[in-house]
C-alpha cells in the first residue's frame, strides 16, 4: 500500500513563482523515504503540505489511502512529525517536556517511559533540556512525535547540524523504529551521504520539480551505469579516433582514454576493436561515481 500520495501539487506564496510545481510522491508502507534536495529546493514546504500546516492549494494529498481533505483528523491521529527544530522547554526535563504533550494526546501515563527508552533519553533523569545536547534534543523531539504511537513519521532534516555520531545515533533509532516498530518514515535533507545508509526509496527535489523518485536499489543500479572507464593503451590517439568512429563519447585525460557510461558488453567491444586494430590495451578500469556525484548532477541540470 502507499502510505503518502501527493499528486500535482504545486504552491506559490503570494504572487512570486511558483515553488512547488506539479509534484509527484509515492511513499510506500513499511519504508523509509529519503527527500532529498538542496536549500530552498521545497522540501519543507511540500512537508507542511502533506501535514496540512500550509492550505494546499492545486493537486491531490491522500494518507493512508484516504483523501487528506476529507479525512484530516483521523489522519493526523496517526502521524508523528518534527518539521524544523523541536518545540521543548529548556527549563523542564525531558519527562516534564513529555508531560505536557501527554495531555495534548491524551496518551497513557506509561507511554512517556517507553517513548524516553525508545529514543535512549531514559537516563536524562533530573537533566533540564536546556543542557541537552543537540543530538539529544532531536531525539526528545522524536519522542514527543512518537507520543501517540503514530504509524507515519515526517521528519524534516532531523540530522541538520549534529556531529557525525549524533547522525549515527539518529539513523539507528529511525532504523529501529522502522524495522521493529513498523513505523513508515519520510526524512528529508539537502546531503544524500547523510541519509544513504538509512533509506530505502528516494525523491529528489529541486527548484520545485521532482526529479527523480525510486527505491534506492535503482539509484544504486543508475550509480553503477554511471560508472566512468579508463583505458590505458599504447596509442592514445588513434585509439580515441576508432572510439569515435563508433560512436563513443570518449577524451583523453593524462594520457587516458575516459569514457563515461559503457555497458559491460560495450567495454569488451572496445576493448577487441582496439585490439583488432593493433593498439596494445595495457588496462581497463571502471570507477563508479558516488552517490553523492549523480545527486549533484541531477540537481545542478
Ligand atoms: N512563508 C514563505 N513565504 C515566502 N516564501 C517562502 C516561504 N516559505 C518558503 N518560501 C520559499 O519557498 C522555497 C522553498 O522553501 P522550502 O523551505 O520549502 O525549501 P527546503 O527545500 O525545505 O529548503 P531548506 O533545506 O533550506 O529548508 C524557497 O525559495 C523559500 O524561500
Amino acid at each position: 500500500m502507499t502510505t503518502i500520495q501527493v499528486r500535482d501539487v504545486s504552491h506559490q506564496f503570494s504572487n512570486q513563482e511558483y515553488v512547488l510545481d506539479n509534484i509527484n510522491l509515492n511513499v510506500r508502507e513499511g519504508s523509509i523515504y529519503g527527500f532529498l534536495g538542496p536549500n530552498g529546493a521545497g522540501k519543507t514546504t511540500t512537508l507542511r503540505l502533506i501535514l496540512g500546516l500550509l492550505k494546499k492549494q492545486k493537486g491531490e494529498i491522500e494518507i493512508f489511502g484516504k483523501p487528506f481533505d476529507n479525512h484530516r483528523i483521523e489522519i493526523l491521529s496517526k502521524i508523528g512529525s518534527l518539521i524544523e527544530s523541536p518545540s521543548i522547554y529548556g527549563h523542564l526535563t525531558a519527562v516534564n517536556n513529555l508531560k505536557v504533550w501527554q495531555k495534548i494526546y491524551q496518551s497513557p501515563d506509561n507511554r512517556i517511559g517507553e517513548v524516553l527508552e525508545l529514543v535512549g533519553l531514559a537516563h536524562t533523569k533530573n537533566k533540564k533540556a536546556s543542557q541537552f545536547s543537540l543530538g539529544m534534543k532531536q531525539r526528545l523531539g522524536i519522542a514527543i512525535a512518537l507520543l501517540h504511537s503514530p504509524s507515519l513519521l515526517i521528519l524534516d532534516e532531523p540530522t541538520n547540524g549534529l556531529d557525525p555520531s549524533g547522525i549515527v545515533e539518529i539513523r539507528e533509532l529511525l532504523k529501529s523504529l522502522n524495522q521493529h516498530h513498523g513505523i513508515t518514515i519520510i526524512i528529508s535533507s539537502h546531503l544524500l551521504g547523510e541519509i544513504e545508509k538509512l533509506v530505502t526509496d528516494v525523491g529528489i527535489i529541486n527548484k520545485g520539480k521532482m526529479l527523480f523518485e525510486s527505491s534506492l536499489a535503482d539509484l544504486m543500479k543508475r550509480q553503477h551505469q554511471a560508472s566512468t572507464i579508463y583505458f590505458d593503451t599504447n596509442d592514445s590517439a588513434t585509439a580515441i579516433k576508432l572510439m569515435h568512429q563508433h560512436k563513443i563519447e570518449a577524451q583523453i585525460e593524462k594520457e587516458r582514454i575516459v569514457v563515461s557510461q559503457l555497458s559491460k558488453q560495450g567495454i569488451a567491444q572496445v576493448n577487441q576493436t582496439l585490439v583488432a586494430n593493433s593498439i596494445e590495451v595495457y588496462g581497463i578500469r571502471a570507477v563508479e561515481n558516488d552517490l553523492e556525484s549523480i545527486f549533484m548532477n541531477l540537481t545542478n541540470n
